[in-house]
């Protein structure tokens, strides 16, 4: 999907709204424990839920491979549903990949051509050459971490070189990289108070936001410091939809949660715009 689709989609919609699919057995209602495939028929019905208030869907990766073969055939049973029933949808697989050269040319391959994401996480740490395979696959994407939404982002991403913080520097020398319009970048909600300064550094670019919901972080200040004037925004939220309820009632649930964000989107759009 190109940039440009989603933020048509985006119009549409009146929504900037992410699904993440964080699947795990232990939480999902126990009726679908008896389905052939419990992680896709959960998928499928918070996906026929909340089509029209999403604009994106992230699996998780993690919570498919930790089924081993079946997780990965469910993951490739949810991406193709995605892709068939709701093309206009951007898909994001979230496996936060990133390796020497040849290596991440075959990530990216598994996720662009094999399971036909639009887009993959990839972290910025092993540098130029581990992510500018990723770039190279025309109307895809690939998101780099940035400033994470965990606590552990003060570790490093935070700390001083070249006489900035460590994610500003990595902004900036991203933008140098082959096909940078290719990327989108992930800043965490709880750092509300540092998107004024992320967006110095790139004004145009996609953020992917985790963060709201769960981890506690807000819709209305993330969007105050860090829309631009084509909302520039995908709020992802997981937990806080898809397990609302673990009742037979949980596709239900997880509409009612995505509709409440998608409202509060709404409300910010029209006044912004
Ligand atoms: O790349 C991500 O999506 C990500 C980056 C980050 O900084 N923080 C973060 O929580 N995530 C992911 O976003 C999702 C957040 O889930 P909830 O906290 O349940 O909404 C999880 O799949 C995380 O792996």
């Amino acid at each position: 999907m190109t940039t440009q689709e989603l933020i048509q989609q985006i119009k549409i919609k009146k929504s900037f709204l992410c699904v993440g699919l964080d699947v795990d057995l232990n939480k999902i209602p126990k009726h679908l424990l008896e389905t052939e495939d419990p992680i896709f028929e959960f998928n499928k019905a918070i996906i026929d839920a909340t089509h029209d208030l999403a604009v994106a869907y992230k699996p998780n990766i993690a919570f498919f491979e930790a089924y081993g073969i079946k997780g990965w055939m469910s993951l490739q049973k949810t991406i193709n549903y995605i892709n068939e029933k709701h093309p206009n949808i951007f898909t994001i697989a979230d496996a936060k990949r990133g390796d020497i050269g040849n290596t991440s040319s075959m990530y990216a391959k598994a996720f662009f051509e094999d399971l036909n994401f639009d887009s993959v996480t990839v972290a910025p740490y092993m540098g130029k050459d581990s992510v500018e395979p990723f770039l190279a696959f025309e109307n895809k994407h690939a998101i780099m971490l940035a400033l994470t939404s965990n606590d552990g982002a003060f570790d490093f991403q935070t700390l001083q070189v070249n006489g900035k913080e460590l994610y500003k520097q990595v902004l900036e020398t991203s933008k140098t990289w082959k096909n940078s319009e290719n990327l989108m970048y992930v800043v965490g909600a709880t750092k509300a108070e540092y998107f004024t300064e992320v967006r110095k550094i790139v004004p145009k670019s996609f953020l992917l936001v985790p963060g709201v919901g769960a981890q506690g972080g807000s819709l209305q200040e993330v969007c105050k410091y860090g829309m631009n004037d084509n909302v520039g925004l995908l709020i992802n939220s997981s937990r806080a939809i898809i397990y609302a309820s673990n009742g037979t009632d949980f596709a239900d649930a997880a509409r009612t949660e995505a509709l409440k964000m998608q409202q509060e989107m709404e409300e910010i759009m029209n006044s912004k715009f």
